[in-house]
């Protein structure tokens, strides 16, 4: 930017570039006085022009490394499953990262089954009708009931201790109990708990250097030494008739509820349980806010050190304001679709249908101007789920309408949901561009599951059973992502 200055031997009948040269040429009759005063004010002139070029440079530099980022957003209404999503991601392509967070997850998978349980007992002795309805192998229900109650009563200093150690606060209310302010039932509510983004407590618990306080492990270790001793009742409460009965009247189906271990409580409740990762992936915590995740590919060997960042957000209606501003400089959009959600409603608000909310948000997060050049990947999740509440008899067209009298299976309703799907994205893109989606179980992991392979604005509909479903549908997101990042290398030069 700065142009060098001519030498003072150039003379006058350089007059026309004078007028285009900087600085300009002094002039003849220059005093030795205006001569000081003069090159003092180039100087400054020059050093304000060098500041000028390093900033622009590094304004360059640092929209070309924005560029070069991986980032991709998670989106989706509330227990879509994004979460979720992400914990595959880290157990697919950096297991040695994400198993320095195992420790922290056998805290949360504990904590969820022991919230469990206690919402269940407070609620259990608040509902009369639940006591009176209760199991044969007791002869004086409510007797028995408060004989289980009061030996399951330390399980409330372990929810008290396992929150304060993971630094997870109540729904709206943090800070309290979550027993406290639940004493009503809500099954949605159940096992929400939330840790706070900045509160690290994955890095609390690490393996490695610096390690927390001893006073933190001795706590850890009381709480769970009561959880062992709890473990007989705590099965036997998980297995009673009672529970049982209370839970089918509330039409709570026990093995779908996120966070819900019952059916694995003696493991759960042993000193030396270590988590497995299907445990980790169907554990329940709730995001508050928005979380970075940064992912540095550990393989396969050609990606090794590649870094991704995800941002995991809260999908409560509360939170979704905070999302637009980390809709810049987008590579990929990954929407959580839970297609099981058709019979349920929304946590923060009873009158509206889940599915309905998530189409329609859908809908806005297509027609997003800000995001019209990332690429969407759109998961229809919880495909397990709905093939059970399909197969159980729960008619769609019950609660969607416009389904009317089209067969209750599987294929047929995974096919209407994605007709939907498409046609808001093509009807609402700012400008043509692909779309990849993909029928999920993220909770299945590595394990055999029915899987089905969309491709977009193709007629392409594949059934297959396939032993290594997520693994597959991860490694085809991955190329879909490198493919973009490839593409902005090449436009940015
Ligand atoms: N059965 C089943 N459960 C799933 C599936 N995907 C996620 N879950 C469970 O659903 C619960 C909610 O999943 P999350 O990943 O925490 O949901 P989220 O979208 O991050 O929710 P917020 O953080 O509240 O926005 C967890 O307990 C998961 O284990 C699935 O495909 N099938
Ligand atoms: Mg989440």
């Amino acid at each position: 930017m700065f142009v060098s200055r001519r030498t003072d031997t150039d003379t006058l009948n350089h007059k026309t570039q004078m007028t285009n040269t900087w600085p300009p040429y002094p002039p003849p009759d220059e005093t030795e006085l205006e001569k000081a005063v003069r090159l003092e004010e180039e100087k400054v002139a020059k050093r304000i022009s060098e500041e000028i070029d390093r900033q622009i440079e590094s304004d360059r530099q640092e929209l070309k490394s924005r560029r070069l980022k991986t980032k991709i957003l998670l989106l989706g209404q509330a227990e879509s499953g994004k979460s979720t999503l992400l914990k595959n991601f880290q157990i697919h392509f950096a297991p040695k990262a994400f198993n320095t967070e195992v420790e922290a997850w056998r805290a949360v998978i504990q904590l969820n089954l022991v919230r469990s349980v206690n919402v269940i007992l407070a609620y259990l002795s608040k509902t009369s009708a639940a006591a009176a309805a209760a199991s044969p192998r007791f002869s004086k229900p409510k007797d028995d009931l408060r004989w289980l109650k009061m030996r399951l009563a330390p399980l409330r200093q372990v929810e008290v201790i396992l929150n304060r150690l993971l630094g997870v606060h109540g729904d709206d209310s943090p800070g309290e109990s979550p027993v406290e302010v639940e004493m009503h039932w809500d099954s949605d509510k159940l096992s929400e708990v939330a840790v706070g983004s900045d509160f690290g407590w994955k890095t609390l618990m690490r393996t490695e250097k610096p390690r927390p306080t001893s006073r933190f492990w001795d706590d850890l270790d009381d709480a769970r030494r009561i959880l062992e001793a709890c473990r007989d009742d705590i099965v036997a409460m998980c297995e009673d008739k009672t529970v049982q009965h209370v839970l089918d009247e509330e039409g709570i189906r026990i093995l779908d509820e996120p966070g819900f271990f019952f059916d694995q409580a003696s493991r759960i409740c042993a000193m030396d349980y270590t988590p497995t990762a299907e445990d980790i992936l169907r554990a329940r915590l709730r995001t508050a806010g928005v979380e970075e995740h940064r992912l540095c590919m550990e393989s396969p060997p050609s990606e090794r050190g590649r870094e991704w960042i995800f941002y995991d957000v809260g999908g409560a209606r509360g939170q979704r304001a905070a999302w637009a501003a980390y809709f810049e400089d987008v590579s990929a959009v990954m929407f959580l679709c839970p297609i099981s959600g058709f019979d349920q409603v929304l946590g923060e608000d009873r009158t509206t249908n889940r599915l309905v909310d998530s189409l329609k948000l859908w809908k806005t997060i297509c027609s997003s101007k800000l995001l019209e050049n990332a690429t969407f990947i759109v998961f229809m999740n919880k495909s397990d789920i709905l093939e059970k509440k399909l197969k159980a008899g729960i008619r769609f067209a019950a609660h969607i309408e416009q389904y009317k009298d089209q067969p209750n299976d599987l294929e047929h309703v995974s096919m209407y949901i994605r007709r939907i799907l498409l046609a808001i994205y093509k009807e609402c893109s700012p400008k043509k561009r692909p779309i990849h989606a993909h029928m999920t179980c993220a909770t299945v992991g590595y394990a055999s599951s029915f899987s089905l392979t969309l491709t977009c604005f193709a007629q392409l509909f594949r059934t297959r059973q396939d032993t290594q479903m997520m693994s597959r549908v991860l490694c085809s997101v991955r190329d879909i992502i490198l493919m973009k990042a490839l593409e902005t290398t090449q436009l940015i030069g």
